[in-house]
């Protein structure tokens, strides 16, 4: 396969403007085809708007940001290696099961992570 057919657009190098449209593309793709990207988006909207609430201070917001944004990659990277795998095979492999699970596992590290480090941060603002 060549460069023309890898792009499909006459195999030219995309723009700069073409080239977020396709990291746009697949953004949406995993948020409305990925059951767990769903999950992750209505608890960034929830953790987004409590923290405008309880007016969690610069800091505060800086770790949080940073954990949405290691969560919301790590769904990313692990839905491009799932499809990835599946485009290799699509037949059971050690190996395919190794990839799928190790990436899952990566996503559910990094989730547990955002969670503690979310409730240490949180429940001071809430609790009495
Ligand atoms: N080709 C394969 N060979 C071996 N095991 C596989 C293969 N495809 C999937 N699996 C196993 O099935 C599990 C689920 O794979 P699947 O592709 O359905 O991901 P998924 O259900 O979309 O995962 P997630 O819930 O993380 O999005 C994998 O974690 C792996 O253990």
């Amino acid at each position: 396969m060549d460069s023309q057919d890898k792009r499909g657009g006459g195999g030219k190098k995309p723009t700069l403007v073409g080239s977020f449209g396709h990291a746009f593309q697949g953004i949406f793709y995993v948020l409305s085809s990925e059951r767990n990207m769903k999950i992750h988006a209505c608890a960034l909207i929830i953790v987004v708007i409590t923290g405008l609430y309880v007016h969690l201070s610069q800091v505060e917001w800086c770790i949080i940001l940073i954990l949405i944004g290691a969560v919301i990659s790590l769904e990313l990277v692990n839905t491009a290696i799932e499809k990835t795998v599946d485009l290799i095979t699509d037949r059971y492999h050690p190996l395919a099961k190794i990839a799928k699970d190790a990436a899952a596992g990566a996503v559910l590290v990094m989730t547990i992570i955002a969670i503690v480090i979310g409730c240490m941060i949180f429940l001071p603002h809430i609790l009495p």
